[in-house]
């Protein structure tokens, strides 16, 4: 399937064999009723809204006469029924996204934000390899850049060195096609904790929930900062490698 992929022009410093992408890209197995969750077309948006207006003032006359004419759905088997659709979305909304927004910048902005380093430093774990630096000052809770890679249905491989949850069944594989954000290192042996965090938003104007890195809580990134995240203890566990927190020399 990646044979296909549409690829954008990539950034400098840009790792040839992995395809460069400035969108997600959705496996065919992912089926569609979730895929509407994080990526809903204009008519879902539209229905959405109407069953939401529905839920808060009830069906209007004109359609519970309708309902009682056609005989064989009613009106409060109907208002059940959306309310239900309603409910389960924001269910899943609450469960899955940590912020909300109408402002968010584009990918074409985000990617101003960040640029890719090889590392010199021989005593950076990742000497050798990549990372993230800031290619501009970063203010607090900002959105750095969305994390994209090939979205795949229940394949979450926890040894894949560049793969993320994304719900519940689906996870966001940054190994074969992706963008900067597969860059990002772990903090672990390079600083004291991690500058920025991953969380799931819901661009408003879209409707499109998305994994991004933000700037962590009140910290403010100084242009050329090495940007780090938490990969999490676990990650490290599958590896064989019991890290504490700022221990990189316990392999297994
Ligand atoms: C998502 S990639 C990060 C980018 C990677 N440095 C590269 O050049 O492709 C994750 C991998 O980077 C390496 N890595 C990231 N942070 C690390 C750290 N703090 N200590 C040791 N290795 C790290 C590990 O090999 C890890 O599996």
């Amino acid at each position: 399937m990646y044979r296909d992929v549409k690829t954008a022009t990539p950034c400098s410093g840009w790792t040839p064999e992995v395809k460069y992408i400035d969108k997600l890209v959705w496996s065919p197995a992912v089926p569609k009723e979730l895929k509407q969750f994080f990526e809903p077309n204009q008519q879902a948006i539209e229905q959405a809204k109407k069953q939401q207006n529905s839920v808060r003032s009830g069906p209007d006359d004109k359609t519970k006469k309708a309902n009682t004419d056609i005989g064989s759905v009613t009106a409060e088997e109907e208002e059940e029924e959306w309310k239900d659709i309603a409910g389960r979305t924001l269910n899943f909304l609450n469960e899955h996204v940590n912020l909300r927004g109408s402002d968010f910048p584009s990918i074409k902005e985000q990617r101003r934000n960040i640029k890719i380093k090889k590392i010199t430093d021989k005593s950076h774990p990742c000497c050798g390899a990549y990372g993230l630096v800031a290619a501009q000052n970063l203010a607090p809770r900002q959105l750095i850049l969305d994390y994209l890679g090939v979205v795949e249905y229940k394949s979450y491989s926890s040894s894949s060195d560049y793969v993320l949850r994304y719900g519940i069944d689906l996870s966001i594989d940054a190994e074969k096609c992706g963008n900067e954000a597969r860059f990002f290192n772990d903090f672990r042996g390079v600083a004291t904790g991690p500058n920025v965090c991953f969380l799931n938003y819901l661009d408003e104007r879209t409707e499109k929930i998305r994994v991004g890195v933000f700037v962590l809580g009140n910290k403010k990134i100084k242009k050329g900062e090495e940007l780090l995240v938490t990969y999490g203890k676990s990650f490290w566990s599958n590896r064989g490698m019991e890290m504490s927190e700022q221990n990189h020399s316990k392999h297994k």
